[in-house]
């Protein structure tokens, strides 16, 4: 690697002990300098370097002039500092930067350098300072949302005391907007919100806050650009702010998936920082009217009651997941319908090959540019008509448990590698996963494997397939059926209580569970966006770094 020219370097206290500091463009390093008297005559010093120790400029949060106090903090006590700790470097600077914990979460830590005159210690800030200021990635103004009531309802107390002092400390001004009802946050990036004026959008909640801020912004972006969004086979025009997610919510799938953990302050940190993650959306119609965007789980049958149930138990906060998920394996429901799909051919990846998106993807960067170079995905209508009625599409007719479409793996605590462990971010595709009919104990050992190394799709009644586009049309939805069944028409029960014989009254249809909203339809088309948004995330990073002699934890 071509070195780097050095900006500053200079001999500068650091706890005591005497340090050669060095920046260049890309780099902040200290090295020990460790002094001996030799025994030898002469009483000359015998320099040599111990530990050394290094931040990339892109990871410092923020650098700060800092008061000498000849006392510091000591067990509580307030004590003199020996006169030998500071003696001839009485001005000091501190450096805030990212340092990397344990399952990738990432701290703000502190190194406070003590240099021997003022003027050297104001060119250490300002040059630092000049390196950040040529970080153009980073934002400088946001537009925060907070939903009060969102998981444990904590946002607001999480945002005051773990994030607005590192947004403060980053030179970020913010201003932010507390929920005072549903679909406000979407509303207001809709219809109010100058968004001229900011570098990102933030939300402090749970993935249906973060489904709030999409709807907006692609919306408000679609609007502005004049597209029709009723259209399923329009190409979307994608967004310009990214978005950040604090996680303060029940499930946080989208956080976790993204950063690696639902932490608040790494959040923080990812967006000070100025990180970028593309992401897919899933656009979602009925009868060429749109209904929602998807970028996590959009699932009919399990998930889509899973949801249901709990919804009419928020009281119970995020356990309302487990109970009804419970309850629902118990019901067993399945459901007749017709799937059809587009399957992604010529890219990288497949549902079951064993890698994982990590930070800075390979197969994600390909297969965007892929799609970006020939718009494979968006075709002329008179392409997609040939493509519709030709071989590419796949139906399936069949009795389903489940069936999820995966634009991402949907890794979240409950289920740490996720719903489909090899899914992609940004490819441009999602994995469907169709769980046909089968014992409970079969469907068991299924969920279990959410849970553990077993492979979710190594069973007979599961198959998983990498998509474009696809459709489902359940058995019952002549005409106005759908619509009845939902409001429990009379006239209807022959088909339910003829196909349901035990228990008289199981519903025909389930409902979609999309990212965490009940779709009003079972009857819907879908398509993936490739790379339509991006947010303040960098994908879930390979090796956590903490490991690494060069940084500098162990100071
Ligand atoms: C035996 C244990 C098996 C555990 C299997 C766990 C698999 C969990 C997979 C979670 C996938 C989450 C996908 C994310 C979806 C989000 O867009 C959405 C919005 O936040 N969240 C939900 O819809 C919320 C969906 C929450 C679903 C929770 C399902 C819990 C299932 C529990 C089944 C218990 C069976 C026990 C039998 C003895
Ligand atoms: N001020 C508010 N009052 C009531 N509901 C709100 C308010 N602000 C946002 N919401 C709605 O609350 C819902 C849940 O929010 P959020 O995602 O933050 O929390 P959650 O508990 O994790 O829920 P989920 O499980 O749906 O992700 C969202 O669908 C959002 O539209
Ligand atoms: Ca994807």
């Amino acid at each position: 690697m071509e070195k780097q020219p050095r900006l500053l370097s200079s001999q500068l206290l650091l706890k005591s002990r005497v340090f050669e500091v060095t920046l260049n463009r890309s780099l902040l390093t200290w090295k020990e300098i460790q002094t001996k008297k030799k025994r030898v005559s002469g009483g000359a010093h015998n320099t040599f370097k111990v530990g050394s120790y290094c931040v990339p400029v892109s990871e410092i949060v923020a650098v700060r002039e800092t008061e000498v106090d000849s006392r510091t903090k000591d067990e509580g006590r307030w004590q003199k500092m020996s006169q030998r700790s500071t003696e001839g470097y009485p001005y000091a600077f501190t450096v805030s930067y990212v340092e990397r914990a344990r399952q990738h979460r990432w701290r703000c830590s502190d190194v406070t350098f003590h240099c021997s005159d003022g003027s050297l210690c104001l060119q250490w800030i300002q040059t630092i300072r000049e390196q950040l200021a040529l970080l153009t990635s980073r934002p400088k103004h946001l537009l925060v949302y907070i939903n009060p009531y969102g998981g444990k309802q904590q946002g607001k107390r999480i945002y005051e005391e773990k994030v607005a002092p590192l947004f403060s400390r980053a030179s970020i001004s913010t201003d932010v907007i507390v929920t005072e009802y549903a679909n406000h946050a979407r509303d207001h990036l809709l219809k109010g919100a100058d968004l001229r004026k900011y570098d990102g959008v933030v939300c402090v909640g749970g993935d249906g806050m973060f489904s709030e801020i999409i709807h907006g912004l692609i919306s408000r972006t679609q609007r502005d650009a004049g597209v029709d969004q009723n259209r399923p086979e329009q190409k979307l025009v994608s967004c310009g702010l990214r978005i950040g997610i604090i996680p303060a919510g029940s499930t946080d799938c989208i956080c976790y998936a993204t950063v690696g953990i639902n932490d608040p302050v790494t959040s923080a940190l990812h967006i000070i920082v100025g990180d970028s993650q593309p992401l897919d959306v899933c656009s979602v119609h009925h009868n060429n009217t749109f209904l929602r965007y998807s970028v996590s789980l959009l699932g009919y049958g399990f998930y889509g009651d899973v949801l249901t149930d709990s919804e009419r138990k928020r009281w119970m906060g995020p356990a309302r997941y487990d109970f009804s998920g419970f309850k629902t394996f118990l019901t067993h429901h399945y459901y007749e319908g017709t799937i059809s799909f587009l399957p992604a051919t010529n890219i990288l990846g497949t549902p079951r090959d064993k890698t994982r998106c990590r930070a800075g993807c390979y197969i994600c960067q390909h297969n965007g540019q892929l799609l970006s170079e020939d718009g494979q995905a968006y075709k002329t209508d008179e392409d997609t008509f040939h493509s519709e009625y030709g071989s590419d599409w796949r139906v399936i007719r069949g009795r389903f448990l489940a069936i999820n479409a995966a634009s991402m793996s949907c890794a979240c605590p409950r289920s740490p590698k996720g719903l489909s462990p090899s899914a992609h971010l940004a490819d441009g595709t999602t994995d469907l996963i169709l769980v046909r009919k089968c014992s409970r104990i079969n469907f068991l050992r299924h969920l279990l494997r959410h849970t553990n190394k077993g492979d979710q799709f190594d069973l007979s009644f599961v198959e998983v397939h990498r998509v474009r586009r696809f459709r489902f049309v359940p058995k019952y939805c002549e005409g106005d059926l759908e619509l009845d069944l939902r409001e429990g028409g009379r006239g209807l029960f022959g088909h339910i209580c003829r196909d349901h014989p035990a228990c008289g009254c199981a519903p025909v249809n389930s409902s979609w569970n999309c990212d965490g909203e009940i779709l009003p339809h079972a009857t819907i088309e879908v398509g993936v966006h490739c790379q339509l948004i991006r947010l303040f995330a960098r994908g879930i990073e390979e090796q956590p770094m903490f490991d690494d002699p060069c940084v500098p934890s162990v100071i």
